[in-house]
């Protein structure tokens, strides 16, 4: 079955302990193999709608609903019961990487697997050869095989970044969800990274979502993006409209929390941008 929608969010409400509200009445659609950026200045709920989106946080009992690849995910303030299954198709990166950094890097990869295993094997990273190869598949497409056996804390923040990515090709997911990725990644780094969420979603038809404070990176790499304020959507459509006149007007003298100036020097490969 082709999917044409891969997450639909319908009034999305969260409201956390002490009444600050991070989400009011958030709605969209993002079609399957679409690249998107969340906009969005520092507390303005993106963190909180990308855990919403893969059921790591709840909306409120009455706040609305989620689906993703199809299936609800949550709905009336409840997780989906089938949530552990779901999650195997939804893979998450953060700023921080969470990489256990005294583990190899290809251990940590393998723990892609770990939900499609039995749990002792899981638990005891017990990893037979075609897992291992195809761990070690996922991190040479994306330049990591030679430091498979490192230690993850050796690497530095743009590798394990990447090492974050190979660990969701692992697990298959067709979603990702990437929570302010480059964050606190140097400029060459932030290239790396983000040339690879555009790789893998038009070389593998990965639907990407992608927080981001940097309006330039979205710019170059999403061709949608939605903008949230204060928990609400204020702008869902093409990047190319997001002018600093425009940005002035959506965000008033909050525009200085956003990052206007491009990070970087040069724009995505055209092999990337051109990829069917
Ligand atoms: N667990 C929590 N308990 C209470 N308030 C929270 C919690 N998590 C987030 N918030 C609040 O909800 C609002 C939205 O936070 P969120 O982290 O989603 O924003 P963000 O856009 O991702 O910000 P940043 O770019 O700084 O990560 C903020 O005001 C934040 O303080």
């Amino acid at each position: 079955m082709v999917l044409d929608v891969a997450v639909r969010v319908a009034k999305a409400d969260k409201t956390f302990p002490g009444g600050r509200r991070a989400l009011r009445g958030v709605g969209f659609e993002v079609r399957a193999g679409e690249r998107v950026a969340l906009l969005g200045a520092s507390g303005s709920g993106k963190s909180t709608l990308i855990r919403a989106l893969c059921g790591l946080e709840t909306l409120d009992a009455r706040g609305g609903e989620v689906a993703v690849l199809g299936r609800p995910l949550q709905a009336g303030g409840r997780l989906a019961d089938d949530i552990r299954v779901q999650r195997r198709a939804i893979g998450v990166i953060f700023q921080q990487f969470n990489l256990v950094g005294r583990l190899p890097v290809l251990t940590n990869v393998l723990t892609g697997l770990a939900p499609e295993l039995p749990l002792w094997r899981a638990v005891l990273g017990r990893f037979d050869t075609s897992e291992k190869a195809r761990a070690l598949d996922a991190l040479d497409a994306i330049g990591l095989a030679e430091q498979a056996f490192q230690r993850a804390s050796t690497l530095s923040g743009g590798q394990q970044q990447r090492a974050a990515i190979a660990r969701v090709l692992v697990q298959g997911a067709q979603l990702l969800l990437a929570d302010e990725p480059v964050a606190s990644l140097d400029p060459e780094s932030t290239r790396r990274v983000m040339d690879l969420l555009l790789q893998i979603n038009r070389e593998r038809g990965m639907t990407v979502i992608v927080s981001l404070h940097h309006v330039a990176l979205a710019r170059r790499y999403c061709e949608r993006v939605i903008a949230l304020r204060d928990g609400e959507l204020v702008f869902d459509g093409p990047t190319r409209q997001l002018t600093p006149a425009f940005l002035r007007d959506l965000y008033g003298t909050a525009v200085e929390e956003l990052e206007i100036e491009d990070p970087l020097s040069e724009p995505p490969p055209m092999s990337l941008l051109a990829a069917a």
